[in-house]
């Protein structure tokens, strides 16, 4: 039997599915962005059966570790492995890594690739931590100001709870999309949502950056 969870992931994976086509219908690619993260995994599996016009939808993601594409903690592996299956391999994924030592170094060549995407793009899929972090805007992250406020694409980000660097496009970057959803699971996250909109202070709970979007919820127990 279908579990809530999995009920979620492919109502999410319609609610996709319908942008994409309806923005393909007067444009000639759709980008859509996507989270890493345990959440989406059942959500990519119920995206990549859907019939849609793959070789015309480029997929990127909202933050990365700054790590090796075979590596377990990897992001784009995740989407690889998930999302990018059958016909669905058919999209252009654009990974937010290159092979610089560092995401200081590779920043600028990622920034580059992003951009030459089709912006606006027709959804930005985030996620949320208990944090209340989302994509790599940590609230300990000490470049928080900056991605929250830069023109700049993608920003390098260390942060002292995370063991990796990571990359992760800027909010005002995520900001950039026709549609906005919040994809989370648990009672955990709900109630740190529910902290998020009963305040205003974003560097506390970044999430808050993207309650204004207007932000679709994606939630189940
Ligand atoms: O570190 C990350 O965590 C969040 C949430 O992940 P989850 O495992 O709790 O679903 C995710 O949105 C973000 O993209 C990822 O890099």
């Amino acid at each position: 039997m279908e579990t809530s969870r999995e009920r979620l992931a492919r109502q999410l994976a319609e609610a996709v599915a319908e942008a994409l086509r309806s923005d393909l219908a007067v444009q000639e690619r759709a980008l859509l962005v996507v989270s890493g993260g345990s959440t989406p995994v059942p959500f990519f599996r119920a995206l990549a059966t859907l019939d849609l016009p793959w070789e015309r939808i480029d997929v990127t993601l909202a933050d990365e570790r700054w790590v090796a594409e075979d590596s377990a903690d990897s992001n784009a592996r995740l989407v690889r492995e998930h999302l990018l299956t059958g016909a669905a391999a058919e999209a252009n994924f654009v990974p937010l890594t290159t092979d610089d030592a560092t995401p200081e170094q590779g920043v600028d060549a990622v920034a580059a690739r992003i951009d030459r995407l089709a912006w606006p793009a027709s959804m930005v899929i985030l996620g949320m931590g208990g944090d209340g972090h989302t994509a790599s805007l940590f609230p300990d992250s000490r470049e928080l100001g900056l991605a929250l406020s830069t023109d700049d694409t993608v920003v390098a980000v260390r942060t002292p709870s995370q063991p990796q660097a990571r990359i992760t496009l800027s909010a005002g970057r995520l900001h950039q999309a026709r549609r906005h959803v919040l994809h989370l699971n648990g009672e955990d996250k709900r109630t740190v949502l529910a902290t998020a909109m009963a305040g205003d202070d974003v560097r506390k709970l970044p999430i808050r950056a993207f309650l204004a979007c207007p932000l679709a919820i994606y939630w189940a127990p």
